[in-house]
């Protein structure tokens, strides 16, 4: 691992991950959605710039240099985590002042797209810092206070492809092939919370082992919602199952397709419709982040 003593500058990773099935299996009395879940990184990444200033004090300023259209820096999940940590730390007792920090994101990972981009730069950010600052948090207590930001956070801040229980924080390494997907955005955002308050939503999916969903895979029970809702997200599926098994990540709205190899994926790449964004990214079972920063 590098010193983080003479950091001034750190530029790390936030991967984007693809849900290879997303069973719902019941609901929690707070609303949360009980799933059993595949998840599985890319090396498709945004980029975060971390630049310490010389100035430090017990409540270090977190300065936002890049503006996402529609969220407000003091909403955005990298500001977020950044201040949930300072609380933990000093909850904790943890004294020491602290520089502050100017963030650039630079954002590649479509938003609204089930690909996990805002709690992923939110993971980032609470890895970054707690390397840059030295705090000494573990990951079990990173993955904690991630999760209090998203059910999605957890799963970037362990950094394995995992099965995944619970609401998404219960997580298990497992070993998917690493394949070559296309990814299409259909040209609609989808909220998380839209798909998750639909009527319609089947919550009853039987509880599988994790063998089993291994060995057999599953489907993604948001996916007949969105469709429904959104005729983009249906026509995106219809297009790509020509070419192989064509799903739907998360809640929507990118869908993906898995290639043994780059070339295949590119010849799909190339026949896409105007109208629709895509891009290749290769599965990876270990996060780009963790191997930037050597843990
Ligand atoms: C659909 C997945 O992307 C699958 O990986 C995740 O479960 C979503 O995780 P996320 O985007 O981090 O979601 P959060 O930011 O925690 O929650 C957004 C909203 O979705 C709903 N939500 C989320 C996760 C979950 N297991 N059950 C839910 O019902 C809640 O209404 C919540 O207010
Ligand atoms: N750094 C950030 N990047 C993206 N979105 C952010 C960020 N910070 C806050 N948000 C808010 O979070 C919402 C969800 O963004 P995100 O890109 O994580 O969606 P998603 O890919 O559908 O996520 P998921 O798969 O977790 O449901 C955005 O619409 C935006 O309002």
């Amino acid at each position: 691992m590098p010193t983080a003593i003479n950091i001034e500058t750190l530029t790390l990773p936030a991967p984007a991950k693809l849900n290879l099935m997303l069973h719902i299996v019941g609901r929690r009395h707070d609303g949360y959605h009980l799933l059993q879940t595949q998840f599985q990184l890319l090396d498709f990444c945004d980029q975060l710039t971390f630049r310490k200033s010389k100035q430090t004090s017990q409540n270090p300023r977190i300065k936002l240099t890049t503006q996402i259209p529609g969220v407000d820096a003091a909403d955005n999940l990298v500001t977020r985590a950044a201040h949930r940590l300072i609380l933990f730390c000093r909850e904790k007792g943890f004294r020491q002042p602290l520089s502050d920090i100017s963030v650039q994101l630079d954002k590649k990972i479509p938003m609204g797209g089930g690909l996990g981009g805002g709690s992923s730069d939110a993971a980032t950010t609470l890895l970054g810092l707690n390397h840059i600052w030295q705090l000494g948090c573990s990951i079990d207590e990173l993955a904690k206070i991630g999760l209090a930001l998203g059910a999605d956070v957890p799963v970037f801040v362990r950094g394995f492809a995992a099965w995944a229980e619970g609401v998404g924080e219960k997580l298990t390494p497992i070993e998917p092939k690493e394949v070559c997907y296309l990814v299409i955005c259909p040209e609609c955002h989808i909220s998380t919370q839209e798909i998750f308050c639909h009527p319609e939503l089947t919550r009853d999916t039987e509880i599988m082992t994790i063998t089993r969903a291994l060995d057999q895979g599953g489907h993604n029970d948001c996916e007949s919602i969105a469709k429904a809702t959104y005729q983009e997200v249906a026509q995106a599926l219809d297009w790509l199952s020509q070419y192989g098994k064509s799903q739907m990540t998360g809640t929507g709205a990118c869908i993906f397709a898995g290639f043994n190899d780059q070339e295949s994926a590119e010849a799909v790449l190339a026949a896409l419709p105007d109208h629709w964004q895509g891009f290749i990214a290769w599965g990876k079972n270990r996060s780009p982040l963790h191997e930037a920063l050597a843990i």
